[in-house]
């Protein structure tokens, strides 16, 4: 039987995480569904987001779905005693270096937003975002007192071929399987960390996938250019902080940023990570009101990432597509359903 270990976390991530653990139960009862705590919960329980136990559970199931970690009650704690200290670490530690976030609009929402219904009406992008380097993972940084007193904050951007070519290979695979097309996305006018990548992406494409249409974009045109025309994009490599930035932007192209999954895959056979790419939502926590469709579309991907329950994965799908095409709609999509109650027009139609 497999084990999917489900980390809630804070703020919305119990309330989201819950709808998923019913998805479950009706769609795959055979999975076994295991939960730990995480994050700043943890931190309030242990004195840490992630304790060595909860790592050594999540390495050892077939999946890990979390739901968010964070709020302002931790903000104060010691950096890497934070919650999202506890994130990163947990993505280290599972080495799931190639994040995957598909900004993919269903039907019945592409007329439902202020965007225009051609800009988004059938906008289906992915992007693939190095995970485990880059700024939120290099050194040094810190915030030092100069001699004159004011302070100096600093991080180190930092990435090594081997470490861009694992990601550009997601890329390069998964475009193949779609419009085989790939956007790089760096800044290598400005940074030496982008360069290299745009080096190393340029060399991989030439020695192994010259068949796939490769193009190069910086980071700050490429978010322009999602708002501008979203649907020139088919997979969008790039970095850690460029991808975080530029999928948040890509989630309101889709209808609310409480709409967007994401899968974090490493080497072929070691368990996924997948998480909603929203946070915790401080501002509507406790109050019933997230949009469960994230976690729940991250328990799709899990399913047929991790799970290999491909058939339940596209029943999973279509159970969603179904909810929404009969105006299901939480309040960030404009609508007045409840977390459970959305869960509810999901669950009914599995
Ligand atoms: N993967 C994770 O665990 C992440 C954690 N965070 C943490 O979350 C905390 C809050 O961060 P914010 O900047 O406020 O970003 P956020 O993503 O939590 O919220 C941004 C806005 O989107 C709304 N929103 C987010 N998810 C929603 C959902 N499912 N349904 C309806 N509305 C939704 C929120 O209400 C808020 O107005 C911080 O501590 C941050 O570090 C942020 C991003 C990712
Ligand atoms: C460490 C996380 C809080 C960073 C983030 O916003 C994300 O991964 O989406
Ligand atoms: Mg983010």
């Amino acid at each position: 039987m497999a084990t999917l270990l489900l980390l809630p976390g804070d703020g919305i991530g119990p309330e989201v995480c819950a709808e998923v653990r019913r998805v479950a139960a009706a769609l795959v009862p055979n999975l076994n569904v295991e939960e730990a705590i995480y994050g700043g919960a943890s931190y309030d329980a242990h004195g840490t987001p992630l304790t060595d136990e909860v790592r050594d559970r999540a390495l050892a199931s077939d999946a890990v779905l979390m739901g968010a970690v964070g709020g302002p009650k931790w903000a104060d704690a010691p950096r890497h005693l934070r919650p999202e200290a506890g994130l990163l670490n947990l993505r280290k530690a599972m080495n799931v270096y190639a994040n995957l976030r598909p900004a993919y609009c269903f039907e019945a929402l592409a007329g439902a937003s202020s965007l225009k219904t051609e800009l988004v009406s059938g906008l289906d992008i992915m992007f693939v975002r190095e995970l485990v380097g880059g700024v939120y993972f290099g050194e040094p940084r810190g915030i030092d007192t100069l001699p004159d007193g004011q302070k100096k904050g600093y991080d180190t951007a930092l990435y090594t071929t081997s470490e861009i070519e694992r990601a550009g290979r997601v890329a390069f695979e998964l475009a193949r399987g779609r419009k085989n097309k790939v956007h790089s996305a760096e800044k290598s006018n400005v940074m030496e960390s982008g360069l290299l990548w745009k080096q190393v992406i340029t060399e991989l494409h030439a020695r192994e996938y010259p068949d796939v249409e490769l193009e190069h974009i910086l980071a700050d045109n490429c978010a322009m250019q999602l708002v501008r025309a979203p649907k020139q994009f088919d997979v969008i490599v790039t970095d850690n902080l460029f991808g975080d930035i530029l999928s948040d932007a890509a989630a309101m192209l889709t209808g609310s940023l409480g709409m967007l999954p994401s899968a974090a895959i490493g080497d072929p056979g070691r368990p996924g990570l997948y998480e909603p790419i929203h946070g915790s939502a401080p501002d509507i926590a406790g109050k019933g009101v997230a949009n469960p469709l994230a976690a729940i579309l991250s328990f799709e991907m899990a399913l047929r990432w991790s799970l290999k329950e491909v058939e339940a994965a596209d029943r999973l799908l279509a159970a969603v597509k179904g909810a929404l095409d009969s105006g299901a709609r939480t309040r960030d999509l404009g609508g007045e359903l409840t977390t459970v109650q959305m869960g509810d027009a999901v669950l009914c139609r599995i």
